[in-house]
């Protein structure tokens, strides 16, 4: 059977306000899809909900059939999510921070794969720098470059282009099309243009309560 993420009838509270309701969606192997609404309308509050990370008002998340609470191990095995903040440890070099990602997720192994995911994100020659001495920018590289290593066929990302330049766009958008012509799904949000023929685009303001 090939992965399938559901959502059904999905709600979602934030203080006083209901972000969104009645949202039903579908994502299937070779997905590659753009959740886009303005600042505020719930992209990042609909995405956490999808990672299992907090709880919507109504509705349920389905992972393979199941509900993902029900199957917490198995999705977060599936699931690369990079949020916010960049996950890095800062004590740890850019070399240390991939190879504790590698011994801990699902991911292809080898140092062969360790240094191209380095050299993709431009930081060959700093990988043995503490992660905390380094720029916002390359700390945020730090975390994507879990991207090239990582065999999970779900992919969260919130705002994975913020600090990274038009090279940088154009080189993961390339990687998330590989990633959904390989069966996975990629699933972002972004304030920047998505380069991409192959993206599909869920517009958040169709489900705005009251729109
Ligand atoms: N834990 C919370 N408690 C109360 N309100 C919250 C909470 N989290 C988010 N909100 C509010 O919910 C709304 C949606 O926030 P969210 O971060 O999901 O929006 P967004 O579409 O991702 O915005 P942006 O494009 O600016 O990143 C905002 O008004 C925010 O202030």
């Amino acid at each position: 059977m090939q992965n399938q993420l559901i959502v059904e009838n999905l709600s979602c509270q934030r203080g006083e306000d209901i972000l969104f309701g009645a949202l039903n969606l579908c994502v299937k192997a070779g997905d590659f899809i753009q959740i886009e609404g303005h600042n505020g309308i719930g992209k990042t509050s609909l995405l956490r909900i999808l990672a299992g990370l907090s709880r919507p008002l109504t509705g349920e998340v389905r992972w393979n059939d199941k509900s993902i609470y029900a199957c917490r191990e198995e999705y977060y095995h599936h699931l690369l999510y990079l949020g916010h903040y960049a996950g890095v440890k800062p004590e740890l070099s850019a070399w240390g921070n991939l190879a504790f990602y590698q011994h801990t997720g699902f991911c292809r192994q080898g140092e062969e794969v360790l240094w191209q995911a380095l050299q993709k994100v431009g930081l060959l020659g700093r990988e043995d720098i503490q992660a905390g001495h380094l720029s916002a920018g390359q700390q945020r590289r730090i975390a994507l470059a879990r991207l090239w290593l990582s065999q999970a066929p779900l992919w969260i990302l919130d705002e994975p282009f913020t600090a990274i330049d038009k090279k940088g766009v154009g080189i993961l958008t390339e990687l998330f099309e590989n990633q959904a012509d390989r069966g996975g799904m990629v699933i972002l949000t972004s304030h920047q243009e998505v380069p991409s023929t192959a993206l599909q685009i869920l517009r958040l303001e169709k489900y705005k309560i009251g729109a």
